[in-house]
């Protein structure tokens, strides 16, 4: 889960006026050392950075940056400090240093708000979450369990089979039957489309999700989130996402109740036995459960969204992408029924990858935030202990320094392997994090944005409703926790199908996942 604060979707007024008291109280603001980062420039004192957070949200940070074009900043958020990383050389100085600049004590203080757990259970989060006393403990224990599951191997081809057969039952399902245009709201159909999918791959047949009401509270809860996390009077806040926490949470009680874990992934495995091993009970690990579905679902929608969106958007784009995915089906000889191998596509469809690594790196937004543990030096700078660090992929994304003059285009063609000398190094893609939070779910994620994306091309012709034109959705509201952008309003098109591929049947198979698509540094070494 990525965090920040960067996204504030309360009233303006009553968090300024709570954060004040908040400065008033710490009086952090003043110990301003000259040996720490250089403060941000803000016109209004005190609160000029809370207000640029609140009204450009993410862009905040690339906008502070061309202003100061500081490698790092300090930036004085009342009751807070915040150090902002600018560059991906100090971010792999930051990545180095994970125990002193560590995520877990954040995930930990934010458990209570955005999980609802017990006391006890928090305790339990609590012991030994960054790993300073060796390998015990809830947060090591299911860091260790996902990893395991998550990495390319036998374990996580049963998910991604389950995964992409789903995937092409609910195309079929889409396809109309006849030769009338059939209209759908495109994000709303990749997004339950992707639920269903991912769900019934990670918890089994007895995936609480199959239960259309806790599906919809999942979300409800995914819109109220910032909300949440913050916690300031969420009795009035809150309301709505704390309810609909509550009916996943008890959709999932239900599920650990009747045993449904013990049918599920390795993945629901690991993680259920990390957490009863240190004595967590059902109701909290029900609880911990609604926050991990976050993790696995918020970011794979939107990323197939703006796949498919702008593979059909960008002149000329879908027609390679058909020759590339054409290419690499196989067709029986009656030739009724056609076969996409995802395997085959991740080996062979160097565009479709470009295009799908591309659309992670113009369409991210994501945040990695890291607890400074004790005074330390990060290159030439003193950071102190308590402070919060922040790495927004955007700012780093959208540096014309490193991707050139181009950087704010949807470019298809940036990662083809010809391309290289034109971008800057590998490091610098950071839609999956990095170090020790890279994400452990890319190769699933990646998989199923290009079985969806794959399959749909491959099958049906898509353009706007009413002979509207492709206009790109904004994505200002995108939550907290997302990482991708979230459209703002969803886009209505009409599907047939494609022309000339009428009566086919089609499937979709997966060879094997240890063909991975390497799109991070980490992936180089990290094969096993
Ligand atoms: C396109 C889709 C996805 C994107 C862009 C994405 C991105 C990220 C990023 C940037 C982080 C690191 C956050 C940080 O450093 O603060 C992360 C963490 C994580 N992701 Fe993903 N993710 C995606 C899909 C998935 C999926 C499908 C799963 C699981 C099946 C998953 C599981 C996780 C987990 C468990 C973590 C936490 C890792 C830790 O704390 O060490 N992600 N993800």
């Amino acid at each position: 889960m990525s965090s920040t604060i960067g996204d504030l979707g309360l009233p303006l007024a009553i968090l300024i006026g709570i954060a004040t008291l908040g400065y008033l109280a710490s009086r952090k603001l003043s110990s301003h050392d000259p040996r720490e980062p250089p403060l941000a420039p803000s016109a209004i004192p005190i609160i000029g950075h809370l207000i640029g957070l609140s009204r450009s949200k993410f862009n905040y940070y690339s906008a502070l940056y061309h202003q100061s074009r500081s490698p790092i900043s300090t930036l004085p958020i009342p009751g807070q400090k915040m150090y902002i990383v600018n560059t991906p050389e100090l971010v792999q100085a930051v990545q180095k240093q994970h125990k002193i600049l560590a995520f877990p004590p954040i995930a930990v203080k934010f458990t209570k708000n955005v999980c609802g757990s017990s006391k006890e259970a928090n305790e339990i989060v609590a012991i030994n979450a960054n790993g300073d006393d060796g390998d015990h403990g809830v947060s090591m224990a299911t860091y260790a369990g996902m990893h395991a599951a998550l990495k390319p191997g036998p374990d996580l081809d049963d998910m991604n089979r389950d995964m992409i057969q789903e995937i092409a039952t609910l195309l079929d399902k889409l396809q109309p039957k006849d030769q009338k245009p059939r209209r759908i709201s495109l994000y709303s159909w990749l997004r339950a489309s992707i639920t269903t999918a991912t769900t019934r791959s990670v918890y089994g047949p007895l995936n609480p999700y199959e239960d259309q009401a806790v599906a919809d509270a999942f979300w409800e809860f995914e819109k109220g989130f910032m909300a949440v996390v913050i916690g300031i009077l969420p009795w009035l806040f809150a309301r709505r996402p704390i309810a609909a926490r509550k009916t996943v949470s008890d959709g999932f009680l239900a599920y650990f109740e009747a045993g449904g874990v013990h049918k599920a992934s390795v993945l629901a495995k690991n993680r259920y036995k990390a957490m009863v091993d240190n004595n967590l009970q059902h109701a909290d690990i029900s609880k911990f459960e609604v926050a991990e579905s976050i993790a696995i679902m918020v970011n794979t929608a939107p990323a197939a969204f703006w796949t498919l969106f702008l593979v059909h958007s960008h002149p000329g784009l879908l027609e390679e992408l058909r020759v590339e995915i054409d290419a690499c089906t196989r067709t029986t000889p009656d030739g009724k029924l056609k076969t996409i191998d995802i395997t085959t596509l991740k080996q062979n469809c160097p565009l479709l990858l470009s295009a799908y690594q591309e659309v992670l790196r113009h369409r991210s937004m994501g945040t990695s935030v890291r607890e400074v543990m004790q005074d330390t030096y990060l290159d030439k700078y003193l950071l102190k202990k308590g402070a919060m660090l922040q790495m927004p992929s955007r700012v780093i994304h959208q540096d014309a320094s490193l991707w050139g003059a181009d950087y704010a285009e949807f470019n298809p063609r940036r990662f083809l392997a010809e391309n290289k000398k034109n971008r800057p190094s590998d490091v610098c893609f950071r839609a999956f994090g990095g170090g020790k939070t890279l994400c452990p779910g890319r190769h699933f994620a990646t998989n199923e944005v290009l079985a969806v994306v794959a399959a749909f091309v491959a099958r049906l012709d898509m353009r706007p409703a009413d002979g509207a034109e492709w206009k790109l959705p904004t994505a200002e509201n995108t939550n907290v926790a997302a990482v991708i952008m979230e459209p703002d309003a969803d886009v209505q098109v009409e599907i047939t199908t494609r022309k000339g591929f009428e009566g086919v049947r089609w499937a979709v198979s997966l060879d094997g996942s240890d063909k991975i698509f390497a799109m991070v540094t980490e992936d180089g070494v990290e094969t096993e």
